[in-house]
């Protein structure tokens, strides 16, 4: 590993937003994927992966826009068949990092190889064995739906029996069969994201980059979508995605780096992350006002406590016994107006290597 987070002092409140230790790093059914083997990091891919299967290999990764640095010299080695993802807040450098890698944004330093090429020499190449669905869905709302992926097949030199095929198919993947002949425009925010994977899947690619899939999705339209997602990593397909959801993260990740101010502060597993940085369960404690310094300093947690978080709504305490912790909140001398026990997630890795919550 080279690049998981030092830990932390363990207790206190974190009001001034200020990172926490940074390490500069050279289907059908629904199923939680991240229970494989966590694996290790980049400078230590394993005996069993030989190099032809790491199809993307990124060093010293960094990107600047003026003086600014938006990705600041990250290392990832993204494996055949896996899924790997870039977890952060807005701003963290996902999408600069997701267009380097999409062979659209130049480096400003450091090395890429992709499929064992390089980008500068090899953009089409490479290119050509890339799915990638953006941020926006930039569908033609002129177009039908099954036109959408029609003309976009084209681009790739497909012929026109060879797209016409594809596109039924990725339709039925897509669960837009019945829609196939409907403008774009009535499609339901769900639908527009499925059309767009689906036409970023007309090249048959071996890596498909989604650049924060479901954001602006409801819950429903959400699931939809990592459903088919699954699928896709069923058929081989190598996802990348970049997310600030951690539930996102924890569905569809085997591997992920967490980023922040444009650096990879932790990565491995969901599992891997939560044990590392987290404690098993987390109990959330509501006080009726502000004070919430003075509620933590009055609890009688003796050692249950791993470690207490004073967040500007509530308490979260991080223990390995939530309900035995959530019990000595009520022998408490405060009175509280909940108390939740739930157990860690990335959201409290996050928390913990940065100090904020990701949604801030
Ligand atoms: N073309 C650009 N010119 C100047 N600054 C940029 C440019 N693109 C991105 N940035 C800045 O680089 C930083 C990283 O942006 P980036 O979009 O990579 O982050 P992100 O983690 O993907 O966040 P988001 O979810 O908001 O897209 C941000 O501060 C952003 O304002």
């Amino acid at each position: 590993m080279t690049s998981g987070a030092g830990e932390r002092p363990t207790t206190g409140s974190r009001t001034d937003g200020t990172a926490g230790t940074r390490h500069h790093s050279e289907h059908d059914d629904l199923r939680i994927a991240h229970d494989a083997d966590p694996g290790p990091g980049p400078h230590d891919v394993p005996a069993g992966v030989p190099e032809k299967d790491v199809l993307i290999k990124a060093r010293g990764l960094t990107k600047q826009f003026g003086d600014f640095v938006a990705v600041d010299g990250i290392d990832i080695d993204v494996r055949r068949g896996e899924a790997f993802g870039f977890l952060g807040p807005n701003g963290a450098g996902k999408s600069s990092t997701m267009r380097m890698i999409g062979c659209v944004s130049p480096l400003t330093a450091g090395t890429l190889t992709m499929f064992g090429m390089d980008p500068e020499a090899d953009g089409p190449a490479i290119r050509a064995r890339l799915g990638v669905v953006p941020q926006k869905d930039l569908l033609d709302e002129e177009l039908t739906v099954r036109e959408n992926l029609l003309v976009y097949g084209r681009y790739f030199g497909l012929s026109r029996s060879e797209v016409a095929v594809r596109a039924d198919e990725l339709l039925r993947f897509a669960q837009l069969t019945e829609r196939a002949k409907s403008p774009v425009e009535p499609l339901s925010g769900g639908m527009k994201r499925r059309l767009t994977i689906a036409r970023a899947l007309i090249n048959a690619p071996e890596i498909l980059l989604l650049d924060e899939p479901t954001t602006g999705l409801d819950p429903q339209a959400r699931h939809v979508l990592w459903d088919r997602l699954h699928r896709l990593k069923q058929q081989g397909v190598t996802l990348v995605l970049t997310t600030h959801y951690m539930d996102e993260a924890e569905q569809l990740c085997d591997r992920l780096v967490v980023m922040d101010g444009g650096r990879i502060v932790a990565e491995g597993s969901p599992r891997q992350l939560i044990e590392r940085y987290s404690s098993r369960e987390v109990v959330e404690v509501r006080y009726p006002g502000f004070d919430l310094e003075r509620h933590r300093d009055r609890l009688p947690l003796g050692d249950q406590a791993a470690r207490v978080e004073v967040l500007p709504d509530r308490l979260l305490i991080y223990t390995a016994n939530g309900d035995a912790t959530a019990r000595l909140v009520d022998a408490g001398p405060d009175r509280p107006l909940s108390v939740l026990v739930r157990r860690s997630s990335l959201e409290d890795v996050f928390l913990h290597l940065t100090g904020r919550t990701l949604i801030d």
